[in-house]
């Protein structure tokens, strides 16, 4: 009997071999500057010499150990973690995935609060679990097959201030909410609107869930996005880059909350292993001592002016849009042909956001050439597609 594997990401048609800092090769043995880091998992660069060291001394000495049974490794996480948590988020638990975040913050807000209304917006994304996908809807593709999901949930229109004043209410739990939508587009939150949540979750007594599973970890040139908008959050959920590629994710809650949670309220198998652990601390350590929001922020910005001024007046192009190395090019038309050519012509890797948008989510440590690569491959496959586009009209 064949077995074969269940995919749900259409294969981008490489084999890659291995892979190194801002670069990925093929069987074949040719090289790809990775603007994909797996969905934005390697923003510390593949392979970071310290996080590999930090497993491996996980490995050499214990791979499996529930955190109540933990050891070193947990104080040594918990002190890396000081200076990059926002002040007051003094408890975190870690989970392995996004979704399970996301997960874990709506419990919490349904237990702390005793109400079970969730407010979220257009375009958001939250991951793919029955909870998290109630909250999601950047595309109705990911809810197709799959209603009735969680009851009481609401929707409102992101970057509407109007609507925060009507749909949160006194039967909000909680508001849940990405700085930047990324799996919708890469659509940065105005300010006005990050600051209407904070003030009407005050005003009705709900929390205000931030979720930078994609954003967080320095990768917009804060180390958390929500810190652009001067606002706090009640609970962070983060995950993708805090392991340096370790699959590992995070809670992050105030004393006041972590009060109300007693040991038995959740639980999760792998989660806080001594492998994860090790990868948050020296991930932590890296981000502090080679001030990668600081790079992630100077570099971001050339990327962006570089994009803007070589994708000026270029008709199939709308706008360029994020923060830090978190870009994307918004199109006109679907953005997939652009993709192959980055891929195939370029070896650049890079993937979708929304159904126009090509995004970008480089690790911290590329170079003025990645960086000048990367403006110059979109600039051309853009181009490309453009006139392709005349052809097919003018045919
Ligand atoms: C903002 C946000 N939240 C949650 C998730 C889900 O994370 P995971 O795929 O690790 O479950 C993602 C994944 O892209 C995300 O971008």
């Amino acid at each position: 009997m064949a077995v074969h594997y269940l995919h749900f990401y259409a294969p981008r048609g490489i084999r890659v071999a291995r892979a190194e800092g801002q670069y990925v090769w093929d069987t074949e043995g040719r090289r790809y500057l990775d603007a994909h880091t797996g969905h934005g998992v390697a923003f510390l660069g593949h392979r970071h010499p310290r996080i590999v060291e930090a497993i491996r001394e996980a490995l050499d000495t214990v791979m499996v150990a529930p955190p109540g049974l933990a050891g070193p490794w947990l104080e040594e996480m918990l002190e890396a973690l000081e200076p990059v948590l926002p002040n007051g988020m003094e408890y975190v638990t870690l989970l392995n995935s996004g979704a399970e975040a996301v997960e874990l913050a709506l419990k919490i807000a349904r237990r702390v609060t005793g109400r079970s209304e969730i407010v979220y917006f257009t375009g958001s994304f939250h991951g793919r679990t029955m909870g998290a996908l109630s909250v999601t809807s950047s595309s109705p593709l990911y809810r197709q097959g799959y209603e009735p999901l969680v009851p009481d949930t609401r929707r409102a229109r992101f970057n509407n201030v109007e609507d925060v004043e009507r749909v949160v209410t006194e039967q909000t739990a909680a508001v849940i909410v990405e700085p930047i939508q990324g799996e919708g587009g890469v659509n940065p939150a105005s300010p006005e609107f990050m600051q209407a949540l904070r003030r009407r979750c005050d005003e009705v007594g709900c929390l205000l869930v931030v979720d930078e599973v994609q954003t967080g970890f320095g990768r917009t040139g804060c180390i958390w996005a929500h810190e652009h908008y001067g606002i706090r959050a009640d609970i962070i959920t983060a995950g993708k880059a805090i392991g340096g590629g370790f699959p590992v994710s995070m809670v992050a809650v105030p004393g006041w909350i972590a009060e109300k949670l007693p040991p038995g309220f959740h639980g999760s198998t792998y989660g806080g292993n001594p492998m994860a652990m090790k990868a948050v601390a020296a991930a932590s350590r890296v981000l502090v001592e080679e001030r990668v929001p600081d790079q992630a922020a100077e570099k971001g910005a050339l990327l962006k002016q570089l994009l803007e001024d070589m994708l000026d007046g270029v008709r199939v192009v709308r706008r360029v849009k994020g923060m830090g190395l978190m870009l994307g090019v918004e199109l006109r038309l679907r953005p997939d042909p652009v993709l192959r050519c980055l891929q195939e012509e370029k070896r650049i890797l890079a993937l979708k956001a929304g159904s126009t948008v090509v995004r970008l989510l480089p690790p911290y440590l590329v170079t003025r050439e990645d960086i000048e690569a990367m403006a110059s491959g979109v600039r051309d496959c853009v181009l490309r597609l453009q006139s392709s586009q005349a052809t097919q009209r003018a045919g």
